[in-house]
């Protein structure tokens, strides 16, 4: 049997609180973020997860993704160690584990065309020149976006255009794992559906491992198979989606499920059905063989 390919082993993450003037008066105090957090990803799963404003989700996504390290425990990829695989270059980490924020375009460059932007990251993977045209073409496509998009600069694209680029810029370094910080919540009802099609879609065609934070139960419960419930830097619950989501054993995650308008958390979004654009089946049919 394979391991986890994410694991967060008693991880816990601290931030100093105040100004200088408190550190020298000796007032010094840390908030704790995450307070020794264990956690198994496997690979394929697709992972909700929830929580209060505060709880720690971007925290734990930042310490997933190699942004930050954490103040104890350790942070595993397929079984090594973040510290061990950052050593020398974040490369190999930053390869295998991409993010998507929640509003792309203060991810992306406002000087840059999108083909440039990709290109770039094509580039930092080391896709030869020649290559990198038709690797553009062909993530624009994954994305359910057309060539006439190349030229274009992020501010000429709509807010849910956008949020495809992001996700092409990630999905442009082959990642093993994914990580979607509230990545619809900026946009409206109709393009959520669509980002999450197309979440949904890319994870079951390229086999990616993704987490996926929101404060938006009927989406986590639309495209989640397991779920992670999180309270002021801890894990409450965590199981298959459905079971938790039905059968909540936890006061908070009654708490949260009682709290969205009813009927909402227990139902499954209904997303339209829409013809995406045909997609390659799978990595290797998008990038070649590696
Ligand atoms: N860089 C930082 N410096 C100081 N405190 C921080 C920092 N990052 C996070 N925190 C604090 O850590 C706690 C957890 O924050 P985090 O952003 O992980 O929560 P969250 O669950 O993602 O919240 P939200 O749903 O509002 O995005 C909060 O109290 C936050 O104020």
């Amino acid at each position: 049997m394979t391991g986890p390919i994410l694991s967060l082993r008693g991880v816990s993450k601290s931030f100093p609180q105040g100004g200088l003037l408190d550190r020298l008066l000796g007032r010094d105090s840390r908030i704790v973020a995450l307070d020794a957090v264990s956690l198994d990803v496997m690979r394929g799963d697709v992972v909700g997860i929830v929580g209060e404003s505060g709880s720690g989700k971007s925290t734990l996504a930042g310490l997933a993704v190699g942004l930050a390290r954490p103040t104890s425990g350790e942070v595993l990829l397929d079984g090594q160690s973040m510290a061990e695989l950052m050593r020398d270059h974040a490369g190999p980490w930053r390869r295998r584990v991409q993010m998507v924020f929640q509003d792309s375009s203060s991810a992306l460059n406002p000087r840059k065309s999108v083909a440039r932007c990709l290109g770039e990251t094509l580039a930092l993977r080391g896709v030869p020149k020649a290559q990198r045209d038709s690797e553009i073409a062909e993530l624009l496509t994954l994305v359910g976006l057309g060539p006439e998009i190349g030229p274009r600069l992020p501010h000429e694209l709509s807010g849910g255009q956008r949020q495809r680029i992001g996700l092409a810029r990630a999905l442009a370094m082959k990642p093993e794992v994914l990580i979607a910080d509230e990545p619809v919540s900026a946009l409206d009802v109709s393009l959520q559906a669509q980002v999450i099609n197309l979440l949904s879609r890319l994870t079951r065609e390229l086999g990616l491992t993704l987490l996926f934070i929101s404060h938006d139960l009927a989406l986590v419960r639309t495209l989640c198979s397991r779920i992670v419930v999180m309270r002021k830097g801890v894990i409450v619950e965590e199981g298959s989606c459905l079971d938790v989501l039905d059968r909540p054993q936890h006061p908070y995650t009654q708490a949260l499920i009682a709290a969205v308008p009813k009927g909402l958390a227990g139902r499954r979004t209904p997303l339209p059905v829409r013809a995406e654009a045909a997609a390659p089946e799978t990595r290797e049919d998008i990038h070649g063989a590696a």
